[in-house]
């Protein structure tokens, strides 16, 4: 058999996961997804995909592959100049020829791809310069900061016993903008993305033996880097080594060998001639990174309200800008997709040694893990339910597990690794994993590539207890100072938020009013002390929609009972027919012509349920109908269903959770009322807009940031929106809509289309996420 000779080896997978790669003497090699590679003629062989992980490779190379040697392998579909080589017949010669131009296409392709990666190292040097030119100047500035910050001050209060603290402000004024470590991580980026490929080659021919395969020191530095995690184990402070192991790294290595390829996927692969073009580099260039979103809940699996939806939709946009991502969220009940990994690990909550196992599904570009424990399970109707004492236990738990889940978890076969590494944690829930990777890792000398985001979806929730709940989470008794907080309502208490707030590397909220509010006395709920010290973290980024789940025109609950899909095209039949249907659904009188009026939401006063409640009277004046959907506070519940008792012939007030009544709500009324008294961002005014269904808001947060108030002499806008809590305020804005939609219909077409016009998709909202997680990776 001839061997590999001549043009490089260039070997590229889709979108997922890993590749695996054996050499002749079958050392098993792997490199993450993503990678452009070169091999030298004779050094590689064989490769074969990991069963979740790629989906094809394709090798570009002249001469003989030689055949498998071990398992179930895909074999390298051989271009056809391999057969020329192998001297299968003359008659293949034309054949041969076209295939070696296909080849030499390829090739100058890759060339070209190259080319654009230099371009992208260039551009990136010249932002690192620049960096630290800014950084220079900017010296003072810091130097005020650094006296300002009121985080130093915080731990200097608590009796200067907080050396290792202390020692990370220090490093922070001393290389956060510092030139030499923006340039070092630069220079060590993993991924080939970021070299190239005379650079690698470079790198390979002073680090690898001639002897050796290439990526063998690649492969050499994973297992390092896993057992490191081992090494490290003995000389963990006592809080950190409670971490039980109760699976071995070879056990996660067969795991990987079952979930290879079974010989018909390998066949299938085998016999398509087809090589694919070379994909271009993914959209966040050199700035590629493994992200891990941590959340309490996680749609379509779990869902209270909006943190669901962000939850299940944003990983997907950020895996489509070509990141590696991870979401990990509790496993509340038995869904379907996510199997068990077999991996165990222990953790101690309040005393106890608990033990989860880690369940992963590989969906839209995104590896989803659920932690799975006792727990947890049962708990999807419940998840912020119980007493307080058992929420924070669920929350140290979970949190716990999620912070080690990218050295456990083998992803694809392949774990994440804690380099080029930045969790993204969700409101207060989570907000303990920013903490325990400063107090565990970071302060431990571990993790230190490892950052943290924390965004906040609702300040008004912060996790508060007394201060003996500190207890409960496991940490020294020197960080206690990070929890504890003075109000004038709670006095001194334990406030996880706000330890959240002061650790993690940046903070996001979800709406650029809402980073405004959440400043003020009134808008930050106690915490805005805590943010305006660290206001420099802070970026508001409003929310995006998932414009799969939530879009009219695929929408799967509106293909039954009477509703029907619709576009901007369709608007003006599709719309009415989900009207009429929703009105026979609530048996309310089928009428095109009357305003069909609606709420969605929690009931909670956050939500501005009560003013809705004032306005009724008015509203019950006008020949409108209403429909309320809701579940939350009982006395709120109770007043739904009186109303719905009180106006039968107008009002349907529908109390429980069903998200297919609320996407068919979202389809059929014509007005959306969010009368919210707050809202960080909102959703359903988003998704009212992508119906075509116009919204009726109180301009706070997100609602301010997205609904444009109508203008009827330019005919613009997007809805109406009324500036203060108040109900005649809301009775105005609401008496205007109305009567734009009896009486001006062509302006009301055109609000509606306007909406359904915006680009709501996540794809912007990532792209913003990817600045943030960039300048976290860059800050220290
Ligand atoms: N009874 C019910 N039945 C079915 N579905 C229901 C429902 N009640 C609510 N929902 C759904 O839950 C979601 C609510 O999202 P929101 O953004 O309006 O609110 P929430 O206050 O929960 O989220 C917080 O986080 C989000 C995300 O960041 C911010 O937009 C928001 O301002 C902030 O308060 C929507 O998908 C809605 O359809």
């Amino acid at each position: 058999m001839a061997s590999i000779k001549s043009l490089p080896f260039v070997i590229e997978t889709k979108a997922e996961s890993s590749v695996l790669l054996h050499s002749e003497n079958s050392r098993r090699l792997r490199f993450p997804f993503f990678t452009h590679r070169r091999w030298r003629a004779g050094e590689v062989s064989l490769i074969s995909g990991s069963a979740s992980g790629c989906s094809q490779a394709v090798g570009l190379c002249s001469g003989q592959i030689s055949s498998c040697t071990k398992g179930q392998l895909w074999r390298v579909k051989p271009v056809r100049a391999i057969r020329k080589v192998s001297g299968e017949g003359v008659e293949d010669k034309g054949e041969s020829e076209d295939a070696l131009q296909a080849t030499i296409e390829k090739s100058k392709k890759v060339l070209a791809m190259q080319r654009d990666l230099l371009q992208q190292i260039a551009e990136r040097r010249k932002l690192v310069s620049s960096i630290t030119s800014s950084t220079v100047e900017d010296q003072e500035e810091v130097d005020s900061f650094e006296q300002e910050d009121s985080f130093s001050d915080v731990e200097s209060s608590s009796g200067g016993g907080n050396g290792t603290i202390e020692e990370q402000n220090d490093s922070i004024a001393s290389s956060t903008y510092g030139h030499s470590t923006a340039e070092k991580e630069l220079e060590t980026v993993p991924s080939a993305v970021s070299r190239s490929f005379s650079e690698i080659e470079k790198k390979h021919e002073e680090t690898v033996p001639l002897n050796k395969a290439p990526y063998e020191a690649e492969s050499t530095k994973h297992v390092n880097k896993t057992s490191a995690k081992s090494e490290w184990s003995d000389s963990l402070p006592s809080f950190i080594s409670t971490t039980v192991e109760t699976s071995s790294l070879k056990d996660e290595e067969e795991h990987v060998d079952l979930k290879e390829p079974s010989l018909q996927e390998v066949n299938v692969g085998a016999t398509d001639p087809t090589i694919e073009d070379v994909k271009p580099p993914p959209l966040a260039g050199p700035n590629v990174m493994n992200i891990i979103l941590v959340a309490a809940e996680c749609a379509p699996w779990s869902k209270t309200g909006g943190l669901g939806d962000v939850a299940g939709a944003l990983p997907k946009a950020l895996a489509r800008r070509g990141h590696r991502v991870m979401v990990v969220a509790p496993r509340y009940g038995n869904y379907a997709e996510p199997q068990d990994l077999g991996v165990r690990k222990g953790y101690k909550v309040d005393g106890q040694h608990m033990e989860v196992a880690y369940f992963h599904s590989y969906i839209d570009g995104v590896d989803f893990v659920f932690i799975d424990s006792p727990m947890f399970r049962h708990m999807e109707n419940n998840i912020y339910g119980g007493k307080r004492e058992d929420i924070l236990k669920r929350m140290v738990l979970f949190c716990k597990a999620a912070v080690e889940a990218p050295w456990h978890v083998p992803c694809g076969g392949i774990c994440y690794g804690d380099g080029n590494l930045a969790f993204i944690a969700n409101d207060w829930h989570t907000a303990l994993l920013p903490v325990y990777l400063k107090a565990y890792y970071r302060d431990n000398g571990l993790m230190l590539y490892t950052r943290s985001i924390l965004v906040i979806h609702n300040i008004a929730h912060q996790g508060r207890g007394p201060v003996s709940d500190f207890s409960f989470i496991d940490l020294p008794q020197h960080y206690l100072d990070l929890f504890k907080l003075y109000d004038p309502v709670g006095g001194e208490h334990f406030n996880i938020f706000a330890a959240g707030l002061k650790t993690a590397d940046r903070v996001v909220t979800v709406s650029h009013g809402y980073a405004w509010e959440v400043k003020t006395a009134e808008g930050g709920w106690g915490l805005h002390g805590i943010i305006n010290e660290n206001h420099w973290k802070l970026s508001g980024i409003v929310n995006g929609i998932d414009n799969k789940d939530w879009n009219p025109q695929y929408d799967v609950f509106l293909r039954s009972d009477g509703y029907t899909n619709y576009s901007l095209e369709t608007l003006e039949t599709g719309k009415p027919q989900c009207k009429a249907a929703l009105q026979k659904e609530l048996s309310l009188p089928i009428r095109e012509d009357v305003p069909l009026i609606g709420f969605i939401g929690r009931l909670d006063p956050q939500k501005g349920v009560d003013l809705i409640a004032q306005a009724i009277p008015w509203m019950m004046e006008q020949d409108v109908q209403l429909v309320m959907l809701g579940t939350g506070r009982p006395d709120l519940e109770q007043m739904l269903r009186e109303f719905e008792h009180q106006y039968r012939g107008k009002v349907r007030g529908w109390v429980g959770f069903s998200v297919e009544t609320a996407h068919r709500i979202t389809a059929g009324v014509d007005i959306l009322l969010m009368p919210s008294r707050f809202e960080p961002c909102g959703l359903n005014q988003l998704y009212a807009m992508n119906y075509g269904t116009v919204p009726v808001v109180h301009a706070v947060g997100g609602l301010r940031d997205t609904v444009h108030p109508f203008n009827p002499y330019e005919e613009s806008g997007l809805g109406w929106t009324f500036d203060s809590a108040d109900t005649g305020k809301l009775i105005h804005a609401l008496g205007n809509c109305i009567y734009t939609y009896r009486e001006y219909k062509q302006s009301w077409v055109g609000i509606q289309r306007r909406g359904m016009m915006q680009d709501l998709s996540w794809d912007n909202a990532a792209q913003k996420y990817e600045e943030v997680v960039v300048a976290a990776k860059y800050q220290w």
